[in-house]
């Protein structure tokens, strides 16, 4: 009996480890008898044979029941022992739980967790951890007889430890206290659940830890993770921006949506398409006027506008008078800022004198009065000069367009009405008409056409009661046609060889007059004529009275107009009945056919 009972007692612990399996055929029994007496006889607990079975199974089982429950009581003696190896595991927990701060030092390693470790608790870790180490259990469970644990389901439902499990328990703490170290030298293969848990690896781990499967609900997990959770805000909050932020671009779109905000805002902050705008290329046209003044000069500009509503000079002289005319012939004009071009705060010489010209010459004729203006680029300063007056004190002037030039110019200075120069009453002269030259000797004979347009300006001198007359001082010569300044010819088509020939018997030099840039076709005017430069290398007496050079001029035939206005308009001459001559430092001098020379 009581090697029946050793034997039971063996059994019974090993019963733990045994599986259910239910209870196999009679004839089975008694083979797996058979082989228990084998294993009996190099097991511990049995060292002699055991009795013999009999036949009926019937027997067997009313023989064996007994027995077993004799070894009830014995098998509930265990219990206490087996109450007091818990502690034992229980203390193990701990060891446990402080494996994440080493497992967050862990290498790098720890983010290829193995996912199989995480599906199971710490407690089933353990378990395993002990079978793992202790295979000579398993072996005892599978050597030991089944006799007992096949028949008897009252050992079956035995407590899982018993006596001979508790030192294999006891056995496993120091596996578990290992196991920070064995994370911190873990192989990706070998790396346990809690470096998949450790907060601040996680969070830069690959997606293959992101993606493992959620931990065990158990308790002490759970409280373990909530102190995982707080840790890893502690770190995220103490780590710099800059060691969260850089990442590899390829590793973001494997990202779940994290639910770190502050990440959210960094990568909202910066998107792709919110890149910081290029700075704006600097505007290099207003660099140009001031690098290069007289590139573009005031008169010539071709971004002219006229320029309204302007506050008369303020420059070294004050507001520019508009008294009436005085009688000196030569007077000093103050340089003023006229405020016709930003660009330049003085006042052109030629500016200042169409100033003092417009002034001198304002037309006071109610309730028409007629002011034509010339065609050359220079009228601009004599529109910005109409400008300045008061729209009631010009309400009563019409403004005669000589050619497109004029007439835009007119328009964009909102100066009207506009009419041509066709349109004025007949029997009515016009007041006063303003306009430049290209060069004007001392008996105020003067050389224009050199834009093309002296046909039209010398129709508009010819019904003008006053042809004033603005230029710069470097237009003053002494005699037109001796300087040698080209006289411009309009001639028709037509005539273009036989005027050639006609010219070169002068001893003229005539130069086909091509088109803007330089061009191999000629010039043609809006009439269809064509211009030709005139001059003559040696001027004889004949040609220098500028008389005599116009009036041969409009003997060719083809010829249409010349640039010299010359004589007095009662005998078809037309020269300026005032020139107004810019000078140096705001002088300007005013000169009239009858007067003396320039002085
Ligand atoms: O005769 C002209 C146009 O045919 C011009 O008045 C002359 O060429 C002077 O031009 P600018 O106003 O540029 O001095």
């Amino acid at each position: 009996m009581e090697k029946l009972m050793s034997r039971v007692r063996g059994k019974t612990s090993r019963s733990r480890w045994a599986s259910k399996k239910p209870a196999p055929a009679p004839a089975e029994m008694v083979y797996s008898s058979s082989s228990s007496e084998k294993s009996s006889s190099s097991g511990r607990s049995v060292s002699s044979a055991p009795p013999a079975l009999p036949n009926s199974t019937e027997q067997l089982i009313k023989k064996v029941l007994p027995v077993i429950e004799k070894a009830s009581p014995i098998i509930e003696k265990a219990s206490p022992v087996i109450e007091r190896t818990s502690p034992v595991v229980e203390k193990a927990s701990p060891v446990v739980e402080k494996a994440p701060p080493v497992a967050e030092k862990a290498s790098p390693a720890g983010k290829k967790a193995s996912p199989t470790r995480t599906k199971t608790s710490p407690n089933r870790k353990k378990a395993s951890t002990v079978n793992e180490k202790t295979p000579t259990v398993s072996k005892r469970n599978k050597k030991s007889s089944p006799v007992i644990e096949k028949t008897s389901p009252v050992v079956e439902e035995a407590p899982p430890v018993t006596k001979r499990s508790s030192p294999a328990t006891k056995r496993s703490s120091p596996v578990i206290v290992r196991t920070p170290s064995v994370i911190e030298r873990a192989s990706p293969e070998t790396t346990s659940p809690v470096v998949e848990e450790a907060p601040s690896v996680a969070e830069e781990a690959s997606p293959v830890v992101e993606e493992a499967p959620p931990p065990p609900t158990d308790p002490s997990i759970k409280s373990w993770r909530r102190r995982s959770s707080s840790l890893t805000q502690h770190l995220r909050k103490s780590r710099p921006k800059e060691q969260i932020d850089p990442q590899p671009p390829e590793t973001k779109p494997a990202e779940p949506p994290a639910p770190d905000t502050r990440r959210n805002q960094h990568v909202d902050a910066q998107p792709p398409e919110t890149k910081p705008a290029e700075p704006p290329a600097p505007d290099n046209s207003i660099s140009i006027v001031h690098l290069i003044p007289g590139l573009i000069a005031p008169s010539h500009s071709p971004t002219w506008r006229p320029q309204p509503n302007l506050p008369t000079g303020q420059w070294n002289g004050g507001p520019p008078s508009v008294s009436p005319a005085t009688s000196s012939r030569s007077r000093t004009h103050q340089p003023v800022d006229l405020g016709l071009h930003p660009q330049y705060p003085t006042a052109s010489p030629r500016a200042l004198a169409a100033h003092m010209a417009v002034d001198e010459n304002f037309p006071e004729r109610l309730p028409t009065a007629y002011v034509a203006i010339g065609s050359g680029p220079g009228m601009r300063d004599v529109v910005d000069m109409f400008l300045k007056y008061p729209r009631g004190r010009r309400a009563h002037i019409k403004f005669v367009s000589v050619g497109v030039a004029s007439e835009h110019m007119l328009a964009m200075a909102n100066l009207g009405p506009i009419m041509h120069l066709n349109h004025v009453p007949d029997g009515v002269r016009i007041d006063v008409f303003f306009d430049t030259a290209d060069k004007v000797d001392d008996e105020c004979n003067c050389i224009k056409g050199q834009k093309g347009s002296m046909h039209l300006d010398r129709l508009t001198a010819m019904r003008a009661e006053k042809y004033i007359c603005i230029i710069d001082c470097k237009q003053r010569v002494t005699s037109v046609v001796s300087s040698g300044a080209p006289i411009p010819v309009e001639i028709t088509a037509e005539s273009y060889f036989y005027v050639f020939h006609q010219l070169r018997a002068t001893g003229a030099t005539v130069i086909l007059r091509s088109g803007e840039p330089v061009s191999t076709e000629p010039y043609y005017t809006v009439r269809g004529t064509m211009m030709i430069d005139v001059s003559w290398p040696l001027v004889t007496n004949f040609v220098a009275a500028a008389k005599n050079t116009g009036d041969m001029l409009k003997m060719i035939p083809g010829v249409v107009d010349h640039g010299l206005f010359h004589g007095d308009r009662w005998i078809l001459g037309c020269r300026p009945i005032t020139v107004y001559v810019g000078g140096p430092n705001g002088r300007v001098n005013k000169m009239t056919p009858y007067s003396s020379s320039y002085s």
